[in-house]
C-alpha cells in the first residue's frame, strides 16, 4: 500500500514543494513536518510509529497540512483506504459510549495496520477527545515490536488541536511588537510556551492522556496565527483552484471582510483562512 514510486528523495522533494507552494506563513510547521516525515521514511527499522501533534489557532492549516502529508504518502490522500480521519465530536460524541468506541477503534486500527503497515491515522479536535479514547490507542503508539502479532512501527498518527494556540499567538505578537520578523521565530522560542500551554495544561487532552509523560509524541508542530497578507494568499490560491483569474479587487474585498485581532493592532485573522472559500462564493 505504500507508494514507494516516489522514492525517499522523491518524497522529500515533493513534500517540500507542496508545503512551500501551498502552505502560507508556516515556516516552523514546514520545517518540522519535512524533518519528521523524511527522517521517518528514511528509517528502515523504526522502533515506534511516527506521532505528530499539530497545535495552533483555528484555520491556520492543521487539517490542510495533514491532507498534504496524506497525499504525499498515499496518492488518493484522505480518500485513500489507508488514510483515516477521526473527528472527536463526530465519531466519539457520547461519553457513555466510551467503552464501545475504544473497542471499535482498536479493532479498526489493528485491522487497517494489518492490511497496510504504513496506514495514516489523523485525530482532529484532540482537545475535545475523551482521554479514554487516547488510552485505547496508547498501546499502538509505544515502543513495542508487535502487539498481538501486528507491528505498528510504520504507521503514522497525526493529532490536531487548538491547545497552546493562544500562547503561540502571544509569542508571535511579542515578536511583531518588538519589530522582529515573523520568519525569525524559532522553535526554541515556542518550546517553553508549548510546555506551559500543552504539556502542563490539565485541560489540553494530551496532558491527561499520559502521551506526553511517556514520550510518545515525536514532534510538536506549532502553527502561527495568519496575517492579512496570508489571508490574501489564501484567497488567490482559492481563485486559482477554481480556475478563475486572480482579481486583486476581490482578493482585497474578501480579506477585508475577515476580522482581525488584537483589537488595537488588528494583525491576525481570528478564523485564519477558514472562511475564505465560503466568502469567495459571494463575490
Ligand atoms: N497556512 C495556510 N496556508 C494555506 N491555506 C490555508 C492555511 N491555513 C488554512 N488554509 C486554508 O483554509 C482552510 C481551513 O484550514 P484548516 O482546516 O487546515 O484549519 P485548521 O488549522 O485545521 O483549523 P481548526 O483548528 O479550526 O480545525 C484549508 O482547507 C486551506 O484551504
Amino acid at each position: 500500500c505504500y507508494t514507494s514510486a516516489l522514492g525517499k528523495q522523491g518524497l522529500r522533494r515533493s513534500l517540500k514543494l507542496d508545503l512551500e507552494q501551498k502552505l502560507f506563513g508556516q515556516h516552523l510547521a514546514t520545517e518540522v513536518i519535512l524533518k519528521a516525515l523524511t527522517g521517518f521514511k528514511n528509517n528502515r527499522n523504526p522502533k515506534k510509529p511516527l506521532t505528530l501533534s499539530l497545535h495552533g489557532w483555528a484555520g491556520t492549516g492543521k487539517n490542510f497540512v495533514s491532507q498534504i502529508v496524506a497525499e504525499n504518502l498515499h496518492p488518493k490522500g484522505l480518500k485513500s483506504n489507508f488514510v483515516h480521519l477521526f473527528v472527536s465530536t463526530l465519531h466519539f460524541p457520547h461519553e457513555q459510549k466510551i467503552k464501545l468506541y475504544q473497542e471499535q477503534l482498536q479493532k479498526w486500527i489493528r485491522g487497517n495496520v494489518s492490511a497496510c503497515a504504513s496506514s495514516v491515522f489523523i485525530f482532529d479536535e484532540m482537545d475535545k477527545l475523551h482521554p479514554g479514547i487516547i488510552d485505547a490507542i496508547k498501546p499502538f503508539l509505544d515502543y513495542y515490536e508487535q502487539v498481538d502479532g501486528v507491528s505498528y512501527c510504520k504507521a503514522i498518527f497525526i493529532f490536531l488541536s487548538n491547545a497552546g494556540g493562544d500562547l503561540i499567538t502571544k509569542t508571535a505578537l511579542d515578536f511583531w511588537r518588538a519589530g522582529r520578523k515573523r520568519e525569525d521565530i524559532q522553535l526554541k522560542d515556542l518550546e517553553p510556551v508549548l510546555s506551559v500551554g500543552v504539556f502542563n495544561n490539565k485541560h489540553s487532552g494530551l496532558w491527561r492522556s499520559g502521551l506526553i509523560d511517556r514520550n510518545l509524541i515525536d514532534y510538536f508542530v506549532p502553527f502561527l496565527p495568519l496575517e492579512y497578507r496570508h489571508v490574501k494568499m489564501c484567497v488567490r490560491a482559492e481563485m486559482r483552484a477554481r480556475g478563475a483569474a486572480v482579481d486583486e479587487d476581490i482578493v482585497t474585498r474578501v480579506a477585508e471582510e475577515m476580522t482581525f485581532f488584537p483589537k488595537d493592532e488588528k494583525i491576525y485573522s481570528d478564523k485564519g483562512c477558514k472562511t475564505v472559500q465560503s466568502r469567495l462564493d459571494f463575490h
